[in-house]
């Protein structure tokens, strides 16, 4: 029996994590909405632990030297050493181009994986488009508003790393999602930058037009695999859902305006439990059908392991062709950068991430957020594919809201990093 089977699973599940739940009691999900403020899309925050388990003075972060984590500062001399110890390199530390080559997480020639000639890696795609969520999916989750400029200043920070794809916000209700209920002053904000595509979620036509007047150049709609969770995420059907989206699409189509498809529960719903792999694979062809020119499959509540990520891709795949399709993990689980990596095996080259792995809450056990983007590249890094995102920038943007948040940065990768250069600073 697979977890996704176990009752006792799920039944933590609803208790700890969520997908953009209200209460509905014709669909049991048994707690509170966002206007409550304990629950979100991806996951769900525990409002009575505020504060208990992260006594603001033990935040690890308040012991990283700031030079080090406001990052891009010069700390001259440095040596680091690799993977193999006789490969040490100096140079510049935490200048984006030093992380970039150090051999923490560049394949080397020597000892790293060769591309072309090892069988694990040979389908993995020489490059990945990383689809950053974290201004979207990630601060729609928070308990406390981020004021907008701060928001702005993470976009440009992403942007400036390199990301190719930062979606800004969402024109959703505001009544649903407060946090976001500032998505037209952000888009003031970032319209402006140069260098990546900010898409918006639109749930209908009303939010489209909001976003179009506010300057979006791109928009995403998001349905779902599961009836139960496309009730409480956006109050209709999956069906309603797809009429819904026609009528966005139709109407991006006269502005020529692109389209991403979400599909979300694509393993496992918070509700209903293991989700069949052809109800997500009827799900992505309707939006491959309506016109989206990608569709991102959601693990919504990362539940997924690459135990039923694999047939859910194979199902879906059989539909649409794999260069239509992203893949959104959520990392509660763990789970995260194995299901990753069994995608970009099975042919898939977009991933979305999430920036400090934002999106979850420190709080609520068993919840966390979209996998976070500083550990997807440095995986992908390692394994000699390319992003185009300069890891020192992308961590320092990690670094500077995970202080606005007051926790600790969510990734893996990020902490592990400033951990060493502050180490290697104090020998000086
Ligand atoms: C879909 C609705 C709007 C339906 O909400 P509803 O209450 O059923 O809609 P309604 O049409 O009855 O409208 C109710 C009120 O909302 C207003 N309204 C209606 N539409 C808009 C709009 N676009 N922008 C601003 N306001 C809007 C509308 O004007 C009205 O205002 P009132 O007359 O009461 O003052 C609502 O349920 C909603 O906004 N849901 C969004 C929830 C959300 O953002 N969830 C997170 C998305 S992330 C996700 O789904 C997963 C993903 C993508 O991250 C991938 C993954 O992790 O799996």
């Amino acid at each position: 029996m697979s977890s996704l089977e176990e009752p006792l699973a799920f039944d933590r599940i609803q208790r700890f994590s969520s997908g953009a739940c209200r209460p509905r009691d014709d669909v049991g999900m048994g707690h509170r909405w966002i206007q409550g403020r304990d629950c979100s899309t991806s996951n769900c925050c525990n409002d009575d632990d505020d504060d208990k388990s992260f006594g603001k003075e033990s935040l690890p972060w308040k012991r990283h030297s700031r030079k080090v984590s406001e990052g891009e500062i010069l700390l001259r001399s440095i040596s680091f050493s690799g993977r193999n110890s006789s490969s040490t390199v100096s140079g510049t530390l935490w200048e984006s181009k030093s992380f970039q080559e150090h051999k923490f997480h560049t394949f080397s020639s020597e000892n790293g994986i060769s591309h072309s000639s090892n069988k694990l890696v040979r389908g993995v795609p020489k490059f990945v488009k990383i689809v950053e969520v974290g201004p979207r999916d990630g601060l729609q989750n928070e308990k406390n508003i981020v004021p907008t400029s701060v928001k702005v200043e993470l976009i440009q920070r992403l942007v400036s790393a390199g990301l190719p794809v930062v979606e800004a916000t969402s024109f959703v209700s505001p009544k649903w999602v407060p946090q976001l209920a500032d998505a037209k002053a952000v888009m003031d904000g970032v319209n402006a930058l140069d260098g990546a595509r900010l898409p918006v979620l639109t749930p209908n036509l009303k939010g489209f037009e909001a976003a179009v007047s506010a300057g979006a150049k791109e928009v995403a709609i998001f349905a779902s695999a599961s009836e139960s969770f496309s009730l409480s995420n956006i109050n209709c059907t999956i069906e309603e859902s797809l009429l819904r989206y026609r009528a966005v699409v139709t109407a991006a189509k006269e502005h020529s305006i692109p389209v991403r498809g979400y599909v979300s529960c694509v393993v496992g719903c918070p509700v209903e439990g293991a989700v069949p792999p052809s109800k997500v694979a009827h799900v992505v062809k309707e939006l491959y059908d309506m016109g989206c020119s990608e569709i991102s499959l959601g693990d919504t509540i990362g539940i997924g392991t690459p135990g039923t990520v694999v047939p859910m891709l194979e199902a879906v795949m059989a539909v649409v062709p794999a260069e239509k399709l992203a893949v959104h993990f959520h990392d509660t689980y763990g789970q995260a950068l194995a299901n990753i990596l069994v995608s970009l095996q099975m042919g898939i080259n977009i991933v979305d991430s999430s920036v400090a792995g934002l999106g979850g809450c420190p709080y609520a056990k068993g919840a966390s957020g979209n996998v976070a983007t500083e550990d997807v590249v440095y995986m992908l890094n390692g394994l000699g594919v390319q992003t185009n995102v300069d890891l020192g920038k992308l961590i320092a943007a990690g670094d500077f809201i995970s202080k606005h948040l007051g926790r600790p940065n969510g990734s893996k990768a990020a902490v592990a990093l400033n951990r060493r250069v502050t180490a290697d600073a104090s020998k000086i």
